[in-house]
């Protein structure tokens, strides 16, 4: 049975956030929505346990995030776990330890990773991540490529730090065998009008046209409705995929997730605020399946688009 919220939106898909231990510090980052430290994470059994219950509502797809996932000690013992559960297993990931642990995280039932590769200039890279470590996230995205495909590159874009750098990256991309994906600049309503969100928000709808301009294919993702690209460049066809989510109301309309924070509440929008459903307490109260599943669907029935 799937779970459709009050807009009939049905839910496919969890991101659960593993912790909000980062060894990076990107100067924008948001947490996946988590406001405030917490300390309290999940173990595997209890991921295990949400993840299964939630696979009896069709939610087979989850997203493993942070902070950065990998930083977790017991991460490989988490993707075993949940594996069985889920038809696509991925994970969003800074890159810095995949050269080491792409091939273990892959036999362990990963499928895929994303990892956030927002310059391919040392310099640029460090102001953006805080740290100097471009050469071995890039070792690590040559190792995830042989095992984890189809990897995906994340660029978040950003005004005067590497907007010149997208048609390199588009390059890149296609010579290393990943998929790209541009990433507009996000932040909750009330945060659009500071000055550091308009100092550095670049815009990427002109992009999208100039990347309409160059494709020999364009598709369209049920996900968001994101649209996909097929670039011709010197090293064969870049697949190039768009994350435009400010005033995207055709974004919203099509977001089929559901977010799960590292102390274990559901989460049911990035940018809202009031919107946290403890499940964990529960759970570890002694809570049954059945009232596991309740929490889930109360969670659901408070999801609602964000730009409407
Ligand atoms: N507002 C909003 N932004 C999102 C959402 N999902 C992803 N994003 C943005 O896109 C960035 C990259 O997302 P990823 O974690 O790589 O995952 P994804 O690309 O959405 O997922 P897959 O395509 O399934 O791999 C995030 O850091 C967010 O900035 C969403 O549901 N809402
Ligand atoms: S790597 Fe990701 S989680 Fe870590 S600081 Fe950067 S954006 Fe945040
Ligand atoms: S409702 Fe919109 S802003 Fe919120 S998580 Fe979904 S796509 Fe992102």
């Amino acid at each position: 049975m799937t779970l459709y919220d009050r807009f009939g939106r049905p839910v496919t898909n969890l991101r659960i956030s593993l912790t909000q231990e980062c060894n990076f510090r990107c100067f924008f980052c948001h947490r996946e929505g988590q406001r405030f430290l917490a300390a309290n994470e999940m173990t595997p059994e209890e991921i295990e346990r949400l993840v299964r219950i939630a696979s009896r509502f069709g939610i087979r797809k989850v997203k493993l995030t942070g902070g950065e996932p990998t930083v977790r000690e017991d991460i490989l013992e988490i993707v075993r776990r949940i594996k069985p559960y889920v038809i696509d297993l991925s994970m969003t990931t800074n890159g810095s330890r995949l050269k080491e642990l792409a091939k273990p995280l892959a036999k362990a039932g990963l499928d895929r990773v994303n990892v956030s590769l927002h310059s391919l200039k040392p310099d640029v890279y460090r102001r953006i991540t805080g740290v100097d470590m471009l050469e071995t996230v890039l070792e690590g995205i040559e190792e995830a490529v042989k095992y984890l495909s189809p990897v995906k590159l994340n660029m978040t874009v950003m005004r005067g730090l590497n907007d010149g750098e997208i048609w390199d990256m588009v390059k890149f991309a296609a010579k290393t065998g990943a998929i790209l994906q541009l990433i507009e600049l996000e932040a909750p309503r009330e945060m659009t009008e500071t000055k550091f969100f308009k100092k550095y928000f670049y815009p990427l709808r002109p992009v999208e046209k100039e990347l309409e301009k160059r494709a020999v294919e364009i598709r369209e993702r049920t996900m968001h409705r994101r649209r996909k690209y097929f670039i011709p460049t010197d090293y064969g066809i870049a697949e190039v995929e768009v994350v435009r989510a400010m005033h995207n109301t055709v974004f919203c309309a099509n977001c089929t997730r559901l977010r799960v924070t590292s102390d274990g509440k559901f989460k049911t929008c990035l940018l809202r605020k009031d919107d946290l459903i403890d499940f964990l307490t529960a759970m570890r109260n002694g809570a049954s399946d059945e009232e596991i599943a309740e929490i889930l669907h109360q969670a659901v029935l408070m999801r609602e688009p964000y730009w409407k």
